[in-house]
Parts: C-alpha cells; structure tokens; sequence
C-alpha cells in the first residue's frame, strides 16, 4: 500500500441481498466498520435480520470471537447511496447482474466516495472493464468476486479491469486476507474469471456427450462423483445452481449450447428450483444416481477438456497454476486442484486425448491450448516427469508438498501442518505419502522433536478424504497404516497438537504421535463404523491398548464423538486445555522435548513402545539395556553435572 492510501476501515456493501448481506457480515466480524444500503428500506432490514441470525448461529457453534451483538452494531443500514459511501474506504457494490444497473451504481458511487477509496463489485460474470468505464477513475475499480454464501466460502477472486493498477489490485487482496479469506489474483478481465470458467466443461462436456447418445446423466454423475471424487456430479449441480444460468453464460459468450441443455431450458425444466431439470424432484427421487451407474464413463475426455481451460488461463496470463488450484478447491469443492489432477494423469495423456478428441468431432474445444503443447514439447508432462503445471519433488525428498507445510526451526522443532482447511484436513493418499516423505527423507540427527497440526481453525483432521471412498479398490488402496506407523515409528518424540475435530484417520493419526494436547472445544471419535468401517490406520489396536476395553469398545461401536474433557478423563489425551492457554502450555511440552536429551527420548520411545507388546520380564530387559547403553552418553555426564552445579543441562545427543 502506498502512504498517501488510507487503511482500510469503513467498508461500503452496496446491496442487500444474499451477496451483500453476508459479504457485510464477514466484514464486520474481521472488525471493519460496515454500512449496508439498497434501494428499499425493508430489503436492507431483511439483509441486516440475515446478518444477525447468522451471528447467532456462528455464535452457538462456537465460531466468533466476540458478542453477536457487538459485531451486529458495527453494520449501519441505509437506503441513501451517497451516505452510505462518502465516508467509506471500500465500497463493495453487490447489486443485480446487470451490466447497466451497475454501471448506474458505479456512476453514482464515482461522484459521491472519497477520491482514495477502493470501489469494487462482486459481480461473478460481467467485465469489470465494462463496469469501471462508468467511472472518471477506472484504476481504482477491481473486481472481488465472492462465493455464495460469502461466510462459509473461503475463496475470493481479485480480478484487474484493464485500467486495474496494482496497487489497487493488492490492496483489495491485503483486504480479502484481512477477512480471514483466501484471496487469489485473476490478472486478465476474462469471461467468468477462473473457477467458473473451469467448471464450464465440468458440466457442458459431459451435457455434449449426453446430448450425441455418447453417456447417460446418471452414468456421467456417477463417475465423476464416485469415481473421480467430486463433490457433485456435472448435471446434479446443473440443477442445484439452475440450467438456465449455464444456459444464459453459454449464449452470451456466443458459444454453442449442449441439446440437452437448452430443450430443459425450453422446455422450462430448470433444475431444482422448478422441481424438475435433468432429475425429477416433484415426482421422481432427484438425483438418484449409484456407484454402479458410472461403469463405462469417459471421464478422462472431461478432464481433458477442463485441464486444456486451466492451459489457457495460465498460458494467457491470467491465472497461475496455483491460483487455479487454491480456486478450484475452495471455490468449487474439487477434492484437488485441475492443473494437480492433469499433472498427475499426464499432461501428454491429455493433449493426447484432445487431439483424438479434435480428430473424431472437429470442434473448437479440442483445440489444444498452446501452453499445454509448449509443456509437453519441453518434456514437462506432469508429476512423473518432476515438472508440469506444477514442479514436483524428483524423489530426493523434502520437497514442495502439496498439502502439508513444514518447518525445521534451529531448536530442531519439526512442525508439520495438514493444509487442506477446505476439506477438514482430510487425510488423503496424497497427505498420507507426503507425511510419510517427509519424515524419511528429513534428517533425524537435526530433529529434536515433531507437532503435527491441522490448517484452519475447525479441525486437526476430521478423518481420511472420503470422497470416491465407496468405489475404491482395495486391491487399489495404499497400505493404509504407512503414514501412522512412520509417525509411530518416528525416532523422535512427536505431539499432536489438536484444535477442533479429530476424528477417525485424524484420531488414528494423533494417538500413533507420543502425546496429544487440545483445547476444550475439541471434538474426538471414530465415525468409521458409521460409514460401514472401521477404524482402519491402527485406530483399533491403539485405542484398545490406551483406554478400558469398555471405552475404545465404546468410541468404535457407537461412532460417537466425545468431548476433549472427556477424552483426557479416559487417558486419550494428556490435556484439554482452555484455548486461550493453549499455546502456552503446547510451549511447554514442546520446550521440554526439544531441550530433553536426545539419545535417552529415543531409547525410552521404543522401550515404552516395543516393551509394550512383551512380557513384563521380556520389556524390563529391554529397558535394563537402554539403561546401561545411556550411561556411556556424554548427555548423562552433562545432566549429572548440570544437577550439581544447579544450571538447566545442554544436551547434545552425545
Ligand atoms: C481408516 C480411516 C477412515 C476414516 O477416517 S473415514 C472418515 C471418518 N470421518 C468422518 O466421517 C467425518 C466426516 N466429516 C464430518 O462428519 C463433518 O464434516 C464434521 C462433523 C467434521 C464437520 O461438520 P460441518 O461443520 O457441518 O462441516 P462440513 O460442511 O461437513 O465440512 C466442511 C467441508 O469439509 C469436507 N469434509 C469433512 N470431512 C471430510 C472427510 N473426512 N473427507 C473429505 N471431505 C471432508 C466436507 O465435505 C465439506 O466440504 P464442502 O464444503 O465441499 O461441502
């Protein structure tokens, strides 16, 4: 941010509606000072009652800081535009989706807000370009594109006009981060800027293939749900977000419509909102697809297809790969981002397919991006090849991880960090490996001692990623106890430190560390049995060994989840502690391993752990070496000596 810019402090939500209401919200809980207008004085008292029950509802969940009461008086209402900007730093215009409409507000704001302030619009489809024309300053206006509803969804787009400065363009992302929100930067004014212009072949291949008898709706819906892991299937969401807004996009843009598409929309048959569109809700089950339906789908044509949009966008500017990733997880559910999945099929299997694709239907959307030719011609074909959209770890270890983050401090505090808040930290075959990664590949001599935590603040991890669970292969699956016995295994003491839900593999995960401390408002259980499983990563035996029979009986029986006072009262964890508290008393823990001496932490981490599974005679034995091998130890000389001259010992491991 430049001096002469102020800081942000009052931000103007211009529209009361869902959009509105809830971006008001967010701000005003980040702690900005709100005014929310529209045009009706009771549209506004709606959108401000919205706000209030939301608060309430975050409130009982435990998830705000403060009173709901207190967050709700930082948001004014007024219908009057130009009071409701003159004094505002921000003003956020959320109105119709009309490009005329806003061009009206737009006008209106540019006569009436400070000349410093940051004016954008949430708008998800028109050109910001368009838009900012209606102003004397263009530079300051930019895009910020928040998903619905605005207080669950993560992701925010930060799009340039073509007059966007980067100033303008960073103070709008600083802004978005200030939330709490996770900004990405869409640098080009492009036709629905990055995830919706992913997710357009995510629902139009699939309807072009229904429409030429190539695939069944329910046959599509089932593949791309049960077997490549999406949230929803390609016309189940058609229905949920309304055929005719796919239908709208697509003439727009002077693109050709799927058949099948626009008889729905002729036919007025527009998802669920009129009770029928591709399923039947009135009359039918909805969409009530099965596993079974998917046999035969050609989902790798619609990947393609997506993955040559991610092409372009990178290879026009717009977007980074990563950003695309963060858009496509956050803003779309997917359970990994599409420039990750084609780099993991191949980026040359792709183009591949796409010139196949070309060859037997000669259309335009085949036509292969001249960035995903350009990669593979350079040899940059994916994960395998250690570089594609993303570059990769070649296999020498501690690499770039996708979806953990972690750090080696100079005291030897290894943090690992699950990265995947969008998902609770799901634990995937991904996450699992990389875990696994980096503690082989890490050097142990330098490691005093590891935390495990999860990203966010909902969850340590609330199990393994179950999406695509019910189709998955056995015979297919990972050895599913890798990731906890090398955490298990790990020659270093190791904590899990757990704020917010940790269940199944997440529990599994927690209780193969050597300690575990959480704050009270944690949440523990092995919901496997729910899902027809069980506890599969060790959960069974570790918790059998820890608890009574009765209790772990209890915790993999009934699926239940227990609270964190209770799992400390049955010895699950070793601490439940006030969250306020809670750092400090991790610090505690932490500070005693990391300075503990290391030789005799090892030896007593697997005696304990080994001597176990033995006879009382077979472990004491153990424990008698250990004991006899410390004694040779320089620590031992430095822990005797620093007792008698009454100074805190400096082990070296020695
Ligand atoms: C061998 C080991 C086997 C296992 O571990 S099996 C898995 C065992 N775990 C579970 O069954 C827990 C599943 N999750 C839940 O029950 C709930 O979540 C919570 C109670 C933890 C939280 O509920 P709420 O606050 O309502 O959040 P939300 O909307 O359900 O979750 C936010 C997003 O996180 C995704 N998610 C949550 N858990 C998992 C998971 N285990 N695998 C994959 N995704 C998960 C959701 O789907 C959703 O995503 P979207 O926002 O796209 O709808």
């Amino acid at each position: 941010m430049r001096a002469d810019q102020p800081e942000i402090a009052t931000v103007a939500v211009l529209g009361a509606g869902t959009m509105g209401h809830g971006i008001a919200e967010v701000a005003a809980i980040a702690g900005y000072d709100v005014v929310l207008r529209d045009i009706d004085a009771a549209i506004v008292e709606d959108g401000y009652d919205e706000i209030e029950w939301s608060l309430e509802k975050l409130a009982e969940k435990g998830r705000l800081d403060e009173d709901p009461d207190d967050v709700a008086a930082r948001v004014a209402t007024t219908t009057d535009l130009e009071a409701a900007v003159s004094d505002a730093d921000l003003v956020i215009e959320a109105g119709p989706e009309q490009l005329s409409v806003k061009q009206d507000i737009f006008e209106s704001v540019d006569a009436a807000a400070p000349a410093d302030a940051l004016l954008a619009t949430n708008s998800s489809s028109l050109s910001i370009t368009e838009i900012a024309a209606a102003t004397e300053r263009p530079e300051s206006v930019l895009g910020l594109h928040f998903f619905n509803p605005p207080v669950k969804m993560d992701l925010v787009e930060v799009i340039y006009g073509k007059a966007t400065t980067d100033e303008t363009a960073q103070r709008g992302y600083e802004f978005i981060e200030s939330l709490g929100k996770t900004p990405i930067y869409v640098r080009k004014d492009v036709r629905g800027f990055v995830v919706n212009s992913v997710l357009g072949p995510f629902m139009s291949e699939p309807a072009w293939m229904v429409s030429a008898g190539e695939a069944t709706i329910r046959q599509a819906d089932a593949a791309m749900v049960h077997e490549r892991g999406y949230p929803m299937g390609p016309f189940e969401l058609g229905d949920l977000t309304g055929i005719d807004i796919g239908y709208h996009v697509r003439t727009e843009a002077g693109r050709p419509v799927p058949p099948i598409m626009a008889e729905k929309v002729e036919n007025g048959n527009l998802g669920r909102k009129t009770g029928e569109g591709y399923y039947d809700y009135d009359d039918g089950d909805g969409s009530d697809y099965v596993p079974e339906d998917s046999e035969g789908f050609d989902h790798r044509r619609v990947e393609a297809v997506m993955a040559n949009e991610a092409a372009k966008l990178v290879g026009d500017d717009v977007a980074t790969a990563e950003a695309i990733d963060t858009g496509m997880q956050l803003g779309a559910g997917f359970p990994e981002g599409t420039c990750r999945r084609a780099d993991d099929i191949g980026l040359d299997t792709i183009l591949e397919k796409l010139r196949a694709l070309s060859d037997e239907h000669s259309d335009d959307r085949y036509e292969p991006a001249d960035y995903l030719v350009e990669l593979v011609e350079a040899g940059h074909t994916g994960t395998e090849a250690g570089r594609g959209f993303h570059e990769y770890d070649t296999g020498d270890g501690l690499g770039d991880y996708h979806t953990i983050n972690w750090e080696l401090d100079d005291d030897g505090l290894l943090e690992v960090e699950l990265d995947r808040p969008s998902r609770m930290n799901a634990i995937s075959e991904t996450l699992a490996d990389e875990v696994v990664d980096l503690l082989s590949s890490v050097d142990d001599d330098e490691v005093r001692a590891v935390v495990f935590e999860g990203a966010g603040d909902r969850a340590f991890s609330a199990g393994a990623d179950i999406s695509g669970f019910a189709d998955r292969d056995p015979a297919q699956t990972s050895e599913p106890t890798d990731v906890f016995t090398t955490v298990a295994e790990y020659p270093r003491p190791t904590l899990a430190r757990i704020d917010g839900y940790c269940l199944g593999a997440g529990l599994e995960l927690a209780l193969a560390c050597d300690l575990r401390l959480a704050t009270t408002d944690s949440e523990f259980g092995f919901p496997e049995i729910t899902l027809g499983l069980l506890p599969g990563g060790g959960g069974t035996q570790r918790a059998i060994r820890m608890l009574t029979d009765a209790r772990a009986k209890e915790l993999v029986f009934r699926g239940e989840h227990i609270s964190a006072e209770r799992a400390a009262d049955w010895g699950l964890i070793n601490r439940a502690v006030d969250a306020d508290e809670f750092d400090d008393v991790v610090g505690e823990f932490v500070d005693d391993l990391v300075s503990g001496p290391p030789i005799a932490l090892r030896k007593a981490k697997r005696v304990m752990n080994e001597g176990a599974d033995e006879s009382l005679d077979a472990g004491l034995e153990m424990e008698s070496q250990a004991f006899a091998l410390l004694l040779t130890t320089d620590d031992v000389a430095e822990g005797t000596a620093a007792f008698a001259a009454d100074r805190e010992p400096e082990f070296e491991g020695e």
